[in-house]
């Protein structure tokens, strides 16, 4: 049976008056990478903010693992990589793992560090200040980062944006080798053609609801389209029928 290490049932995320988040509901299972996708405004990353407890929801519920995500114990098991990854220009790429396994309290972290580095096929821009890496290396980076203390759950914006095609597939291998360690990927995101054939899922979210979700040949199936058809076309078909 698949192991769901995040549920969340019935998010509520209003600010003011304006409804960001109405009564989202998924799940993840263990080892899956999802796309979280949608128009502007949606309700991407507001999700994202109430499970990682950056903001505070108005209703519904959020369990990791099966622990309500308020628990202190459970954020270390959640990683965040922004759009634009969070950086410092005059560490070096060491510095930054430096940095975090001084933050999370990591023993032996230089052996972690090491493999990491390896693994990502940066090692040999270990000593290069960051502000020098290209857009695809600092995204690799970003992802070096958040690795360090181990997480359980990955939650990425956007992270294709401005990448070469190369960047993109040396990112998408990156999310595919997480896979394989067992880790959940959950990546927001509009570039629709990179998210299909990567991800096992697609949730597709506007005016803060789920308007659809599924593997993409179960999307094709609900919307009853041929196998052929494109993930933007499922996207757009979806968001354009609701009313
Ligand atoms: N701090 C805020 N105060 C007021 N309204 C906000 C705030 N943050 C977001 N919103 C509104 O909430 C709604 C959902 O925004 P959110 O950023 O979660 O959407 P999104 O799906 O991530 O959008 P995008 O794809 O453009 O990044 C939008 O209407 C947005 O204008």
């Amino acid at each position: 049976m698949e192991e769901k290490v995040l549920q969340v049932t019935n998010l509520t995320k209003h600010y003011k008056r304006k409804n960001a988040v109405d009564g989202i509901s998924f799940s993840l299972n263990k080892g899956e990478i999802v796309a979280l996708t949608g128009p502007n405004g949606a309700g991407k990353t507001t999700t994202i903010k109430c499970i990682l407890g950056l903001l505070r929801k108005n209703e519904g519920e959020i369990f990791i693992n099966g622990t309500d995500n308020k628990s202190k114990d459970v954020k270390y098991k959640l990683a965040y990589i922004p759009e634009t990854p969070d950086i410092y220009p005059m560490l070096t790429v060491w510095e930054h793992l430096k940095f975090m396994a001084l933050v999370y309290k990591i023993n032996n972290w230089t052996v972690v560090a090491e493999k990491i580095l390896s693994k990502f096929d940066i090692a040999d821009k270990k000593d290069e200040l960051a502000k020098n890496l290209s857009k695809g290396m600092k995204q690799k980076l970003s992802i070096c980062c958040a690795l360090i203390h181990n997480p359980e759950i990955f939650f990425v914006d956007e992270p294709f944006i401005g990448l070469d095609p190369k960047a993109v597939r040396e990112l998408k291998d990156a999310f595919k080798a997480l896979k394989e360690e067992g880790k959940t990927i959950l990546i927001s995101t509009h570039m629709l053609d990179a998210a299909e054939n990567l991800c096992d899922r697609i949730i597709v979210v506007k005016k803060g609801r789920v308007l659809a979700e599924g593997s993409i040949e179960d999307l094709r199936h609900k919307i009853k389209v041929s196998q052929e058809t494109s993930l933007e076309d499922i996207f757009l078909e979806v968001t354009e029928d609701e009313k």
